[in-house]
């Protein structure tokens, strides 16, 4: 059965294609239709978003919301991390943080999965902290480069992106989803 996912990043479906490889009876297909990203939660976007595609294609589709949340900046970018990123980057995000002590901040990511009967979210976070200077080998995007996940000593942006998805926000929402539909084949 196949899957349609509604997303303009490219990246986003590269990370989706590793973590869903093996998965047996869907097939995801990349659709590039935008839709309207509502002021809201991650989830409140998801839940209005995944409708809207599947109101023009008629078919199972997903969305995916996400976003970066640092702690001492009360949750900034958070929603708006897209533009955020696009406009101040990451060299000022780090200058905001000079000489901060917490550095804690995660990614959450929120899919959206509508069929026209079942509306479902799936919810991935992960933790770490915002690096003093920005790092990477050249994978990733975004944030990845001033992001050190719990546990590592590097940047997402210094792992491949098999590393980045075998523990990513992305990772743990997509293999919710998986999950979910390995059990509806059942
Ligand atoms: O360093 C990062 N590593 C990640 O793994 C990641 N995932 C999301 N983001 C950031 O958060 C925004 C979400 O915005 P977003 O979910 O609306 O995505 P998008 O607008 O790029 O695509 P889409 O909405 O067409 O799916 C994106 O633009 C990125 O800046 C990430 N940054
Ligand atoms: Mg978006």
């Amino acid at each position: 059965m196949k899957i349609y996912f509604a997303t303009g990043n490219q990246n986003k479906v590269n990370e989706a294609n590793i973590i869903l490889k093996g998965l047996e009876g869907y097939e995801l297909e990349h659709l590039k239709i935008p839709y309207a990203e509502i002021q809201g939660t991650l989830e409140e976007v998801s839940k209005v978003g995944v409708k809207e595609i599947y109101n023009k294609i008629k078919k199972p589709v997903i969305v995916e919301d996400s976003g970066f949340f640092i702690e001492s900046l009360n949750g900034f970018p958070g929603t708006y991390s897209k533009y955020v990123q696009e406009t101040l980057g990451n060299e000022k995000i780090l200058k905001l943080l000079k000489d901060e002590e917490n550095r804690k901040a995660y990614f959450k990511t929120i899919i959206g999965y509508f069929d026209g009967i079942d509306l479902k979210l799936f919810r991935g976070e992960i933790f770490g902290s915002v690096s003093k200077e920005i790092k990477t080998s050249g994978f990733g995007f975004a944030y990845d480069s001033i992001f050190i996940p719990e546990g590592q000593n590097k940047t997402f942006a210094e792992m491949t992106t098999k590393e980045k998805s075998d523990i990513s926000h992305r990772k743990l929402a997509f293999y919710k989803f998986k999950s979910y539909l390995e059990s509806k084949v059942k």
